[in-house]
């Protein structure tokens, strides 16, 4: 059953169209990905979502409510994220927890939250003094602290290490299991391949390809890599006319080729006809990072500021959060 609709959204801020016709069904109980890359309207698509700004056209509905119209109603069934800057530097978990269960009906018990996330010991700690890892795992307990059907959690691991990104990958997995469905926002391709069921890969304000991680691999150009250390040089305009060859590199005397099934067969009678040894030969399924590239195409102009995009919602004059509904 779907819990989260979203049909032809639609978002323009100074005649440039954000959000360009988005749709998607979220079903309940799994994890969905929204992947794209920077400015591609995920943030934008996933607070219309949480009720924090208010689309220009199309229709949103979570668990059958209005995120603007609905919006008290909504935080029953929506848990949402904090941005980090909404916590004081100086309170503890324990109070951050306290408080936020006070917004609440039926609140989650907090202990427990905090034990299922490992921060029993942390209680007493102010949030200046948490690292990343258990800044981002009181977001996610607080996230759940009304005992949401569904949670937002939008680019959640970036900047934490890479142990910490699997601990809170699991974390998610844990709350999905737990019955909660996730809506998860990330430009991490490994991230989404590891826990997405589906994925929406936004491109310039629009849905690219709607997918499991596997799908959208298999509808890439190229969705087999072969690797290969051969025993003799190999011709390379004879391996790229190979069938189907998207590209043909050579790494620290390997022979990596993307292309598909087809291409496999056709390397092998290569070899043969040549009398060529293959050390060490792989065939592997491209990765997601491939097919996003093959799916997204090249960066939209404006994206060298990627970085700075991010933060143009908070920093500009026609912010979000000065639209934002609560
Ligand atoms: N309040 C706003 N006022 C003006 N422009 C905005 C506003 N919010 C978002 N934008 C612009 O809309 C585009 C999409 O932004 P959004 O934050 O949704 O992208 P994103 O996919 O989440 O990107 P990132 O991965 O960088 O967070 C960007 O070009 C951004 O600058």
């Amino acid at each position: 059953m779907a819990i989260v609709e979203v049909k032809d959204l639609r978002k323009t801020y100074g005649g440039h169209h954000v959000v360009d016709g988005v749709s998607f069904t979220v079903e309940e109980g799994e994890i969905f990905g929204i992947l794209g890359s920077n400015g591609a309207g995920k943030t934008t698509t996933v607070e219309c979502v949480e009720g924090l700004r208010v689309p220009d056209g199309g229709s949103v509905t979570v668990a059958g409510l209005d995120p603007v119209r609905d919006h008290d109603r909504l935080t029953t069934v929506l848990g949402a994220q904090l941005q980090q800057s909404e916590l004081q530097p100086k309170i503890t978990v324990r109070e951050a927890l306290e408080q936020y269960t006070r917004f609440y009906e039926h609140p989650a018990d907090w202990r427990e939250l905090a034990g299922r996330l490992g921060l029993e010991e942390k209680l007493a700690t102010r949030f200046s003094a948490l690292s990343g890892g258990q800044r981002q795992r009181l977001s996610i307990a607080l996230a759940l602290i009304g005992n949401p059907r569904v949670v937002v959690l939008d680019e959640l691991t970036t900047g934490l290490d890479p142990r910490a990104r699997r601990d809170t990958w699991q974390l998610i997995e844990d709350v999905r299991d737990s019955g909660v469905t996730v809506l998860l926002v990330t430009h991490f391709m490994e991230e989404a391949q590891r826990l997405c069921d589906r994925i929406a890969v936004i491109d310039r304000g629009r849905v690219a390809a709607l997918d499991t991680p596997a799908g959208l691999v298999a509808r890439s150009t190229a969705s087999t890599v072969i690797s290969f250390t051969p025993s003799q040089p190999l011709d390379q305009q004879e391996l790229e006319r190979l069938p189907q060859a998207v590209s043909v590199e050579h790494r620290a005397g390997r022979i990596v080729i993307n292309g598909t099934d087809e291409t496999v067969d056709a390397v092998v009678s290569l070899l043969a006809r040549h009398r060529i040894a293959a050390a060490r030969l792989r065939v592997s399924d491209a990765s997601l990072d491939d097919a996003f590239l093959d799916l997204t195409g090249p960066p939209a102009p404006d994206a060298a500021d990627s970085g700075t995009a991010e933060h143009a919602p908070a920093s500009s004059p026609a912010s979000a959060s000065e639209e934002r509904t609560r």
